[in-house]
């Protein structure tokens, strides 16, 4: 039976917007279905549109029952859920209202019998991360009346946009909120499949002994995406994938594969071997930045007979942009478990297919002595499907039944899907919910962040001095530019792996 969190007031700013439509409402839901909400528990949602709770409430009802993702729900159970959702029309922007937001909050808590619990969710624009906390902070807003009160905020992504920003937006938070109050999200971490590396790797016996460079040849972490960017062409401009998913969301999963085991499950020992993996990484020279990470952005074309705009042609692009949308680098852990293995990472937007997925390439036998026998760095191979199709599939060569002794590669497979109960949590459901238990086990803390800008600070400095630049280009709907083979694989010197997006070499 899972833990209930506390009777508490969720207060979310940006309420109106899409991710409130598209993820936090519809896990809230998710939550109460499964009962796992506290006992007592409302939503508050504050942004400037001018909404009454059940205006707010029929949007909300609307965004639940016709998401893509929508099970068949019970309409009277999102009515009955929604019940919890109010709203208050307000400018986060302007101090002077704050003043209404306390008594309407003062007022929800004692209307349903709350506690002075609150969690605070920042789903605004990003430049108002800091300015809404310090209006909170004004009005006293911050810091709990009671004993048992608590006060937290969740930080949504971008997270600063270089070291300096964000440890300047770091430093402001931490003087309004302690560090441990405060929840930077990384969605990534919110996956099941991703919890379930610390799982495969420190529950079983049988990794540990091969998790090095003695046995492991390369590590290859991709998350490529079908979809361009949509209808947010501006925030994406002044992000590019560099700091969109590698900053973030592949530094965490390195972050796990890479990591020592913590001494205890705790969020602070975990958070604590996270942060030592990046300060481990190998710092690129100018060279090293134009040999080892390539960036490239999709250019349009027709599929099907519908044209497909290039990402120059998207709406809030400029014409003549260098933002990239694809980035493929080659890295190292300069340490004792991993030193001179690579880490491969790739991303991209508008690529072939939606995927994301680690794979552990092992060294393969010194020598072959049997036909077919599989020979270089993809024979055996661990792979970490985090999506779609969530599971792990371990790939090694077995006898062909019959006469002489010819192998076979094969895959011994691990499904979600095969679960007896395969309900996969989406990851802001996972999120909330340790939010709301006050486990900050899978968000960001803010010396991780501060050692993962400092690593891609100097490739995004790099690119700024020479905008296009190894830039390249790849159709929509395709495996990425071509120079990713020359350059990152076989480019640097050093004998690469088989190219990662390409077929294996060594027969099915
Ligand atoms: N959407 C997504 O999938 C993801 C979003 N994020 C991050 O989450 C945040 C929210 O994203 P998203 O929902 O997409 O953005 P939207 O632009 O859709 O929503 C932001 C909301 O903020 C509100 N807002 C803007 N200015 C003010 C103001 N002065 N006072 C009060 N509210 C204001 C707007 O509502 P109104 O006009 O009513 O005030 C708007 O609805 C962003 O920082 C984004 O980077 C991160 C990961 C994924
Ligand atoms: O944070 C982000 O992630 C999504 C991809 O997330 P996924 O869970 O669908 O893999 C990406 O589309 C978006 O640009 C980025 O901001």
């Amino acid at each position: 039976m899972m833990k209930k969190a506390d009777n508490q007031l969720l207060v979310i700013f940006g309420a109106s917007g899409d991710l409130t439509k598209r993820k936090l409402l519809p896990s809230l839901f998710e939550l109460y279905v499964r009962n796992l909400l506290p006992e007592k528990f409302r939503v508050l949602g504050a942004s400037r549109t001018a909404f009454t709770d059940e205006e707010f409430r029929e949007e909300q009802r609307k965004a639940i029952l016709d998401s893509p993702e929508a099970k068949p729900y019970d309409p009277e159970q999102v009515g009955r859920f929604l019940q919890l959702v109010h709203y208050l029309s307000f400018d986060s922007t302007n101090e002077a209202e704050y003043g209404k937001l306390k008594e309407r909050i003062e007022q929800l808590q004692q209307q349903n019998g709350l506690d002075d619990r609150i969690i605070y969710y920042l789903a605004t624009p990003p430049v108002m991360y800091e300015s809404v906390p310090v209006s909170l902070q004004k009005q006293g807003l911050n810091k709990p009346r009671t004993r048992e009160g608590w006060r937290r905020i969740i930080v949504e992504k971008p997270f600063g946009t270089n070291l300096e920003s964000a440890e300047r937006l770091g430093e402001k938070l931490r003087k309004i909120f302690p560090e441990e109050n405060i929840y930077r999200i990384d969605h990534y971490l919110g996956k099941e499949t991703v919890q379930n590396i610390l799982v495969l790797r420190f529950a079983n016996g049988i990794f540990e002994p091969l998790w090095n460079r003695n046995y492991i040849d390369s590590v290859e972490i991709s998350a490529t995406e079908t979809l361009g960017v949509e209808n947010r062409g501006k925030y994406y401009e002044g992000a590019g994938a560099l700091r969109d998913m590698i900053q973030n969301h592949l530094m965490q999963l390195m972050a796990f594969v890479a990591m020592e085991n913590p001494a205890v499950f705790d969020p602070e020992p975990i958070r604590d071997e996270i942060v030592k993996v990046f300060r481990a990484i190998h710092r690129y020279s100018p060279t090293e930045i134009w040999n080892d990470v390539i960036r490239a952005q999709y250019t349009g074309r027709t599929v099907g007979g519908t044209a497909l705009p290039g990402y120059r042609e998207e709406k809030g692009v400029a014409a003549d942009s260098t933002t990239e949308t694809y980035v493929a680098m080659k890295l190292f852990i300069d340490n004792w478990r991993w030193g001179g293995v690579p880490f491969y990472f790739y991303t991209g937007k508008r690529m072939a297919e939606k995927k994301s997925e680690i794979v552990i390439n092992f060294k393969s036998t010194p020598t072959q002595m049997f036909a077919g026998q599989c020979s270089g760095s993809s024979c055996n191979k661990l792979t970490i499907r985090i999506q779609p199709d969530e599971g792990i599939t371990l790939k090694f060569g077995l006898k062909m039944p019959g006469a002489g002794f010819t192998v076979r590669q094969v895959g011994m497979d691990f499904r979600y899907s095969s679960l007896s109960s395969n309900y996969l949590p989406d990851a802001y459901e996972r999120l909330l919910m340790d939010a709301m238990l006050g486990d900050s086990t899978l968000y960001a803390r803010q010396d991780a962040l501060e050692a993962s800008w400092g690593f891609i600070d100097p490739i995004l400095q790099a690119w700024a001095k020479k905008p296009d630049k190894n830039l390249y280009t790849y159709p929509v709907l395709t495996e990425g530019p071509e120079e990713r083979y020359d350059l990152l694989y076989h480019g640097a010197g050093a004998p690469g792996p088989e190219i990662p997006t390409g077929p294996c070499k060594c027969g099915k």
